[in-house]
């Protein structure tokens, strides 16, 4: 097991392809001051490139909060245009979260609010504990979301109730989460982070490439026509014909035992 801790991320790499990565501010419920900002960005950075880590869990330390959002205080002493680079700096960094190759997991601890929403609506499978509560409350602090909330929640829950969530502020409980698709699972906060590491694992033991493509092949042809979806499909599909992985898929197969991914 190998961790680091860089400032307010903490990152803890495990031996079966599993990273979880902690927003570690519980004194500010985990929201996004330019400092973890940056740490995160950092952190990103790093988890891209390791072909090691097949899997990125992202959770907040502490029982309150996974993240709060924007860190409105330190958002107060900001002039027009500086407000202006802090939102697009939590923008980018969901950003990076969505492109991140290897499937991403948001174990929801707490509350995530605004931002901290954005961020887990980045990731491509969430999971809440029955505790927490989410919401895009930026309307009731007359801002609207700034970090893709406003594009990648009615993409993923529809039109209508994105735009009843969005103009309402409401924060829901994660049953109702659950039960208009923001969440895919809702478990106690004790059971938390084992789901997500059980749902973590069932992917890690699949063809790593074979994950990086399919999130490739979904995430780029759900924004098209179907037939230009289609054919991203086939050139997801083609970068995999020549692998090694596929090989061993095969073999494995033939051989009656667990296949043995190498990522190549
Ligand atoms: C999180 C709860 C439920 C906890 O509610 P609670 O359990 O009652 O505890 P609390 O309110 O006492 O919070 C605990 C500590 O966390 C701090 N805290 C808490 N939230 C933040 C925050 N965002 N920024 C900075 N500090 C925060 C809070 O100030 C306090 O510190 P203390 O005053 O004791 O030193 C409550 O504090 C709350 O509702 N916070 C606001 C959540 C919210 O509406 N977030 C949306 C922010 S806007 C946003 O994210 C905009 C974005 C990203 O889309 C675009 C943009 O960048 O503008």
């Amino acid at each position: 097991m190998n961790e680091t801790i860089v400032k307010t991320v903490q990152v803890e790499k495990r031996s079966d392809g599993i990273a979880i990565v902690t927003l570690n501010r519980p004194e500010a419920a985990n929201a996004f001051s330019k400092q973890m900002l940056s740490d995160f960005r950092q952190v990103l950075f790093d988890l891209k490139v390791d072909d090691d880590v097949r899997v990125v869990i992202i959770t907040g330390s502490g029982e309150k909060a996974f993240c709060a959002g924007a860190d409105l205080k330190e958002r107060k002493g900001m002039c027009d245009a500086q407000v202006k680079q802090a939102v697009r700096n939590i923008g980018s960094v969901v950003k990076a979260v969505e492109d991140l190759p290897q499937p991403t997991i948001a174990a929801i601890n707490g509350v995530a609010f605004g931002g901290g929403l954005e961020l887990a609506l980045g990731c491509d499978l969430r999971v809440g504990a029955t505790e927490a509560k989410v919401g895009l409350t930026e309307t009731s602090l007359a801002i609207i979301p700034g970090a893709g909330g406003t594009q990648r929640l009615p993409r993923l829950i529809g039109l209508g109730k994105a735009k009843e969530l969005i103009y309402t502020a409401k924060r829901l409980n994660v049953e109702e989460a659950v039960s208009i698709g923001i969440l895919e699972y809702a478990v106690p906060r004790s059971e938390l982070l084992q789901k997500a590491l059980g749902l973590a694992s069932a992917m890690a033991k699949n063809g790593p490439l074979a994950l990086k493509q399919a999130k490739i092949a979904i995430n780029q042809g759900i924004q098209v026509d179907l037939a230009t979806g289609l054919k991203i499909e086939e050139l997801a599909y083609d970068a995999l014909i020549s692998t090694e992985d596929r090989l061993e898929g095969l073999k494995a197969f033939a051989e009656k035992r667990s296949p043995e991914y190498k990522g190549q």
